[in-house]
């Protein structure tokens, strides 16, 4: 086999509750994950080195050396295997680049997928899931797809059943904003409120909404204890979500560490008006119609 293409999706997280911060630096979560139809692509080819190239709007954002997420996958896998392999990768990015939608995890789950079947390893999923969860916490749900629990750093995944096609729109900023600096963020306004941080709990009535298909449902029990923290970094996303609101969308949410936010309708040609609303409300550099769940990484 000399080329593989590999199709990951983006995801929101329908419920993001944040625990302590641990001293490994990282927070305990419930992190309920959602994968929609917006999707980078990995191609991996033969080559003697192992090197990137991105295709697609914001690629000059995307690291090409060791910093890029697909690249540390690629030699993650090639250590595993015991081995030396080169590969040349190609990423077409329609992701949002750092917008909270785990793009560069996407890009990870794609090349540890396209490699195992370039270099014919044959490696099977959990062991994927092995090597993902050491590249970032979100990796392992890229693998994986649909719709999941994720708890400890959002790593450790339990699927969870769902009724139907849930409909979104997403409104993408101007640029990104950190993960690590979001959480940074909400530490200190947990400190500065004295806010006693409780274990993270699963929202039940997210679940049977989920479950029920019931998007009306859903877009009440939207979850993100990020979001208080990235609209202090980014104070327009507040107009943003208001927008949306006002236009009519079941609910509105931050996706992730932000900045890009997430709106429900009620069905896809809701989305579409809703899209083309948001678009023309100047409140977002872009807006997106797009539906979940989908599946996580697979060859196309
Ligand atoms: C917030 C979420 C929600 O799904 O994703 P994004 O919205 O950014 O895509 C995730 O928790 C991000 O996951 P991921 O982007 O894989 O994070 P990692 O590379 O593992 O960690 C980046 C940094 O985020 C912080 N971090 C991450 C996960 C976690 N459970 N607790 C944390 O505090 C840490 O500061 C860490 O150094
Ligand atoms: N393949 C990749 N695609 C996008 N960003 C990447 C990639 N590899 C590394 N990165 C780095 O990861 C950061 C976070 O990107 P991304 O995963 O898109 O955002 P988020 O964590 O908000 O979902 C980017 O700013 C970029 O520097």
């Amino acid at each position: 086999m000399s080329s593989v293409t590999v199709r990951v999706p983006a995801k929101v997280n329908v419920q993001l509750s944040v625990g302590p911060l641990r001293d490994d630096g990282y927070h305990d979560l419930v992190n309920v994950f959602h994968a929609v139809s917006i999707f980078d692509e990995v191609v991996a080819r033969e080559s003697e080195l192992v090197t990137v190239r991105v295709e697609g709007e914001h690629a000059d954002q995307v690291p090409l050396d060791d910093g890029n997420l697909a690249i540390q996958a690629a030699r993650a896998l090639a250590k595993h295997a015991g081995r030396t392999y080169g590969v040349e990768l190609i990423i077409r990015k329609a992701i949002p680049v750092a917008g909270g939608m785990a793009g560069g995890s996407a890009d990870a789950a794609g090349a540890l997928v396209a490699c195992n079947e370039l270099w014919g390893l044959g490696l099977p999923r959990e062991d994927l899931m092995e090597i993902a969860a050491d590249l970032g916490s979100d990796v392992p749900f890229s693998l994986l797809g649909g719709t999941a629990v994720g708890t400890g750093r959002g790593e450790q995944l339990t699927g969870v059943p769902t009724g139907g096609d849930f409909h979104w729109v997403f409104a993408v900023a101007d640029g990104g904003l950190s993960t690590a600096t979001v959480y940074g963020q909400c530490d200190r306004l947990r400190e500065a409120t004295g806010e006693q941080v409780a274990w993270p709990r699963v929202n039940d009535g997210l679940l049977a909404a989920l479950a029920a298909g019931d998007a009306e449902r859903l877009g009440t029990e939207l979850v993100n204890d990020l979001q208080p923290a990235a609209v202090m970094l980014r104070r327009s996303l507040t107009r943003t979500l208001e927008a949306g609101r006002e236009l009519g969308a079941l609910g509105a949410i931050v996706s992730g560490s932000g900045p890009t936010c997430a709106f429900l309708a009620r069905d896809a040609d809701h989305a579409r008006e809703l899209a083309a609303a948001l678009s023309g409300a100047g409140v977002c550099r872009l807006a997106v119609a797009a539906h979940g769940e989908v599946p996580g990484a697979e060859i196309v």
